[in-house]
């Protein structure tokens, strides 16, 4: 087995001409970490992914592997190992065959490679399958085979570029459960780039929020959740309102309508404040609560239900109520409502 490694990245930089896709991160992945790269669409992660692989050349900085300086090995030497979207297996090979093939680029003997690629099959729980086709494979079979043939290397790191997102939602969930399991039981890094927020909280222990090219934030999923570093980071994770405010006197801040709120939570120069939708507070209207908002809409999610608010002169609202509070005295589209939240749940950011 091949050692867990720490990766480090140092001043991380790609140009395409005048596009920087990267743009000068740094990043360190204690060894035997969970770590998704998560961010919109252009963003920069699958690029910053492919510099990890060796798959792209870095315009500047480096990339270090348990210590060694991988920035311009070619991809076999660098102890990481690539999983693809597509999966990319061989249509003509076997599971078997597939799972062996780069041990037969490196001139391993046909019994060893057999024996190894048997071996593999088994720990991902394929050795049934080892003789089909992938044509004659589910989709979350297909997948373990393509995992199989990432771990055949015994890389320290392993790369997956968006491995669920081929997959119906319920497979992905348990093929999340099963990488997850996968790689603690390996006690080895994945690198998993990912846009949805889901499965980057479900599956990290070190969420990195890309945006621009840029890391805007890399911690636990925790600590995204509840501390966004960024007014970007706290929209783009989901389950905040985020609002711009302006400080305004004797410790007050002023929302866009020029609602001013206790400013407890909200350093002096918070330029936003985010608020759980789960936190807020939704009253019957007159109660002692700073705003008066609008029922927008009402989606029953059966654990929750999603409440939209509208509130004059700020961007649209959301709250997450507990069933079983909703229903206690529910609210309707087009019903005004009293809506706040508790000083302490004001998150400021600056
Ligand atoms: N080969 C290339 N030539 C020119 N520009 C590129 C190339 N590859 C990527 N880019 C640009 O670099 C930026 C980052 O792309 P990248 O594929 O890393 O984003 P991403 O976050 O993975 O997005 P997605 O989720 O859509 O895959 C984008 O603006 C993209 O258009």
């Amino acid at each position: 087995m091949a050692k867990a490694a720490e990766i480090e990245l140092v001043a991380l930089t790609k140009r395409y001409g005048g596009v920087t896709a990267v743009d000068g991160i740094s990043l360190r992945i204690p060894a035997g970490t969970y770590c998704c790269l998560l961010g919109p669409s252009g963003c920069g992660k699958t690029t910053t992914l492919r510099m990890i692989a060796g798959h792209e050349q870095a315009s500047e900085g480096d990339i270090i592997l348990g210590g060694e300086n991988i920035t311009d090995l070619p991809p076999a030497r660098r102890g990481t190992a690539m999983m693809f979207q597509s999966y990319a297996l061989f249509p003509h090979l076997s599971c078997l065959d597939n799972v062996a093939f780069s041990l037969r680029m490196r001139g391993v003997g046909k019994a060893e490679r057999r024996d190894r690629a048997a071996e593999m099959l088994r720990r991902v729980e394929m050795e049934r399958f080892a003789e089909r086709l992938p044509a004659q494979l589910s989709g979350g079979q297909q997948q373990r085979v393509a995992l199989a043939r990432a771990l055949i290397t015994d890389p320290s790191v392993v790369l997956l570029d968006e491995p669920l997102s081929a997959l119906d939602p319920f497979l992905r969930v348990r093929m999340r459960e099963e990488l997850k399991a996968l790689q603690e039981r390996l006690g080895i890094s994945f690198v998993h780039v990912t846009h949805s927020q889901d499965e980057a909280m479900a599956l990290s222990d070190l969420v990195v929020v890309m945006n621009n090219g840029r890391i805007e934030q890399a911690a636990t999923a925790r600590e995204v959740f509840n501390h966004p570093a960024t007014a970007f980071v706290a929209r783009f994770i989901g389950g905040h309102n985020v609002l711009e405010v302006a400080p305004g006197p004797d410790g007050t801040v002023l929302l866009a309508n020029g609602a001013a709120l206790d400013g407890q939570g909200a350093p002096a120069r918070a330029r936003h404040i985010a608020v759980r939708a789960d936190r807020m507070l939704v009253r019957r209207s007159g109660a002692a609560l700073p705003l008066e908002a609008t029922v927008r809409s009402v989606e029953y999610l059966g654990a929750t239900v999603a409440v939209g608010l509208a509130v004059e002169g700020l961007e649209p609202l959301s709250a997450t109520l507990p069933e079983a509070a909703f229903f206690a005295d529910p609210v309707r589209p087009g019903q005004r409502v009293a809506l706040g939240w508790r000083a302490e749940d004001m998150h400021g950011i600056a």
